[in-house]
């Protein structure tokens, strides 16, 4: 098969495997080979299909950039909206623009579902980075590929084959020169780790990622359950039964204690809180309270008494 029969496969499957997509739907469009692959191929699969094309306006020329995607959707028969979106600069640049993007993504979707290009080199990257970062179970379970509204049909393709796609079909994506700088840690990954991974594993490195990233996807959606469970069973009003929690097994309390501590305000809680908080159910010995941040107009920490844990507020 050639690849662009490949990649419209894939999306085909894609659609058959969740049904509740519909064939109403959005494809995510840098103009890179990735997404104007998925795009020319969700065509051919019969979806219909509005193409969103972000401009970030973070480099001279991304209008041109984005006028020439949206040129090419239109060409291939789809309907286009560009947006233009301003980043801001919390986190760093590319966590902004990400941020951004998804937000201007889901506002213009109108109902529909949003396609992404995400592919299995991706995946594999996304795996060993949080391999090596000492990232929990979440990180290295890596993308799904259905996250209503978000879904990712290629995350079994190969970027090869959408590059070969675009040759076949004579379309000319653009190279994103950020894609080969060596300045990104991702890029190293990409051109250098992995390539070495490989050789020293005699091939199939990207593939494996991929198994891993779906294996520990099942085992995250199970243990969440039990953790769902467990935190429904420990709850006594807003507080949590400690007794309860320290019976049972870590994986399951840990995850526990995200959910409640995301519950009672917390942001994303780091894996240094969610220790420390651990250790006041399980060790007499641990701090007495855990800042736990969230809300700039108070000081908000966990505190255990009486056999439960507790948040408490003081005003700033
Ligand atoms: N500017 C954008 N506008 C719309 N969708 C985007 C944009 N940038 C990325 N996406 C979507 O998110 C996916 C992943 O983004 P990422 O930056 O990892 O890919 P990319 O290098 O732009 O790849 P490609 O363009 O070849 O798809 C893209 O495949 C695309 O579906």
């Amino acid at each position: 098969m050639d690849a662009t029969g490949a990649v419209t496969r894939a999306v085909t499957e894609f659609a058959a495997h969740h049904p509740d997509l519909g064939r109403e739907v959005c494809v995510g469009l840098s103009g890179g080979p990735d997404s104007l692959a998925l795009l020319a191929c969700a065509l051919r699969a019969g979806l219909h299909v509005r193409a969103l094309v972000v401009d970030h306006g973070l480099q001279p020329g991304s209008n041109a950039v984005a006028s020439a995607a949206a040129d090419a959707a239109l060409a291939l028969g789809a309907q286009v909206t560009v947006l233009r979106v301003r980043v801001g600069s919390d986190g760093g640049m590319e966590a902004a623009a990400r941020t951004a993007r998804y937000a201007a993504l889901d506002d213009a979707r109108d109902g529909r579902p949003v396609l992404l290009a995400h592919t299995a080199d991706d995946q594999a990257e996304t795996v060993l980075l949080g391999l090596a970062r000492g990232s929990g179970a979440r990180s290295i379970a890596g993308m799904r590929a259905w996250n209503p509204p978000w879904g990712r049909p290629l995350l079994d393709v190969r970027r090869a084959q959408t590059l070969a796609a675009c040759a076949e079909l004579g379309l000319r994506p653009h190279h994103d020169p950020h894609n080969r700088d060596p300045r990104f840690t991702r890029v190293r990954v990409r051109s250098e780790v992995l390539p070495l991974l490989d050789d020293v594993l005699h091939g199939g490195v990207v593939e494996a990622l991929g198994r891993t990233a779906s294996s520990l996807q099942a085992d995250n959606d199970a243990l969440d359950a039990l953790a769902d469970d467990l935190r429904t069973r420990a709850a006594v009003g807003d507080d949590l039964d400690a007794e309860l929690l320290a019976a049972a097994p870590p994986a399951v309390r840990t995850r526990a204690l995200r959910r409640w501590l995301l519950d009672v305000g917390a942001t994303e809680p780091t894996h240094r809180v969610i220790g420390a908080v651990d250790a006041m159910v399980t060790d007499r010995r641990s701090r007495a309270q855990v800042a736990i941040g969230g809300d700039p107009a108070a000081r908000t920490v966990v505190v255990r008494s009486d056999g439960r844990l507790r948040v408490e507020r003081t005003p700033r």
